[in-house]
């Protein structure tokens, strides 16, 4: 069996007003997990403690199949990481500076990699960097994390800040990224799009926990709006399995997370489907967050 390149086992941190966990997320490597929830669901604390700046409590995490009690700085030059907020602003510093360190750093540096995605990204080897926009800030931490050519991507919130332009070269940078060997890309996002583009897994989080993990196309095959002829009562329409929503009307709208399951107990009744379509990725958040809450 083939090591996961992310273990995460009943991994736990309180805070004095948050609690996140108890989590566990196993990732094979050779995908990229979108990780999508509302602001303060501890992505970015989930994050940190996969980069071991901040510590768990309880639980055990594992990248490459080591901890970081074994083998710390040899596990942080297999890893990309682009923190939300950026720490390359030493006063004084510029582009080239940066780029000197953090070659030195990663053995796997790749020279002709960075300059060619400076050119892409317009970053000016000269320009300083406390003087660049939030976006060209953001560009430069990007092509940081791809030049170190590691086998772990983490990006957390990678596309905050960036135009448009900037966005689609990120994305297919992403895209070059997995398509050599085994390489695995971890990124916390609030954009739909992106998930849709890139991620063959979606972990939904809210409040410290997750409440989904599955791959993208089990998703949206699973989650589905059913319209049906019947009018029937939303008490009843809840009851059936895999329901999450119903809007009672001429045509009632049923939202289901287990077509399957839902289509079966609708035909065992004799109610006719008469539309189907898919649920977009915001609104599964959205009844996952509401389920949740009625718990
Ligand atoms: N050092 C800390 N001390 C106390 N509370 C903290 C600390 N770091 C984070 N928190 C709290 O943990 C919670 C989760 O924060 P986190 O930044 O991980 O969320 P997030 O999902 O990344 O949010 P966003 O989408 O807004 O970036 C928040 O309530 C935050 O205030």
């Amino acid at each position: 069996m083939s090591v996961y390149a992310v273990s995460i086992e009943g991994v736990e941190k309180r805070y004095e007003r948050f609690q996140l966990g108890p989590i566990r997320l196993t990732v094979e490597p050779g995908v990229v997990v979108a990780i999508v929830g509302s602001n303060g669901s501890g992505k970015t604390t989930l994050f940190h403690m996969l980069m071991n700046t901040v510590q768990p409590d309880r639980g055990d995490i594992r990248l490459f199949g080591e901890s970081y009690a074994e083998r710390e700085v040899e596990m942080k030059r297999r890893i990309g990481f682009m923190a939300e907020s950026s720490y390359a602003e030493e006063a004084g510093w510029r582009i080239r500076d940066i780029v000197s360190f953090t070659s030195h750093w990663y053995p796997n540096w790749d020279a002709g990699k960075w300059e060619a995605l400076a050119e892409r990204f317009e970053l000016d080897p000269k320009a300083k960097v406390n003087l660049l926009s939030k976006g060209m800030k953001r560009r430069l931490m990007f092509s940081l994390c791809i030049a170190q050519s590691p086998e772990l991507l983490l990006l957390d919130e990678p596309s905050s800040g960036l135009d448009p332009s900037a966005w689609r070269i990120m994305l297919d940078e992403i895209k070059k990224f997995m398509t050599a060997g085994d390489r695995t890309v971890l990124m916390a996002t609030h954009t739909m799009e992106e998930v849709r583009r890139l991620a063959d897994y979606v972990a939904f989080v809210h409040d410290g926990k997750l409440l989904e993990y599955k791959d993208k196309d089990t998703l949206s095959y699973d989650w589905k709006t059913l319209w049906i002829g019947a009018a029937i009562e939303e008490a009843e329409a809840v009851q059936l399995p895999g329901v999450v929503d119903c809007e009672p009307g001429g045509t009632t709208r049923l939202t289901t997370r287990d077509v399957s399951a839902t289509e079966q107990a609708l035909e065992q009744a004799g109610i006719e489907i008469v539309n189907r379509q898919p649920v977009e990725l915001d609104e599964m958040l959205h009844h996952l967050i509401a389920m949740k809450k009625q718990k």
